[in-house]
């Protein structure tokens, strides 16, 4: 199905940015959780989700779990750099002024990717967990992890 290709693939590219915001915090000396910054994420996607006539409360949930898989897979990365010091000299991605901004765009697209595909009364069942879980290329990501973003996935809901 298409429409949940481009839905999976908008969450891939997400997570894909998550190994330059772990790199970016430890050149930057800076921890990995930032609820203030978790608070403006839930709220703009909430705010674009009543848009799309999609449950901001279901929302809600789905992006605390995108942004629990963000903090393992940079919790991950960052262990790893302790053994790969080289890394440490790489540049990454402006957190503020490219991934963040890239970040809060995306929310903003699975939103609509997700109306797309929920408003002809589709739903998303187990059996997209496997394509799902191809989908989500990072390495730093456990199958635990995958499951649980795809079950609060599967708990939004339109308007209807
Ligand atoms: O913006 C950041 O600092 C991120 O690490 C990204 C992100 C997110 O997934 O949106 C993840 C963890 C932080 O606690 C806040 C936000």
């Amino acid at each position: 199905n298409s429409k949940l290709d481009t839905l999976f693939s908008k969450i891939n590219e997400r997570m894909g940015y998550m190994e330059d915001v772990a790199l970016y915090k430890a050149q930057h000396q800076l921890g990995i959780e930032d609820l203030d910054r978790e608070k403006v994420v839930v709220s703009k996607a909430k705010t674009s989700s009543e848009k799309f006539l999609i449950s901001s409360e279901s929302i809600e949930d789905f992006t605390i779990s995108m942004m629990s898989a963000a903090k393992a897979i940079q919790y991950r990365y960052r262990a790893n750099l302790l053994s790969h010091s080289d890394l440490m000299s790489i540049e990454p991605r402006d957190l503020k002024n490219e991934v963040r901004p890239a970040l809060i765009k995306l929310g903003r697209e699975i939103n609509s990717s997700i109306y797309e595909y929920l408003k002809d009364g589709s739903n998303i069942s187990d059996s997209s967990f496997l394509t799902f879980s191809k989908s989500i290329e990072s390495k730093y990501l456990t199958e635990e992890d995958k499951i649980m973003v795809f079950k609060s996935l599967q708990k939004v809901k339109v308007k209807i």
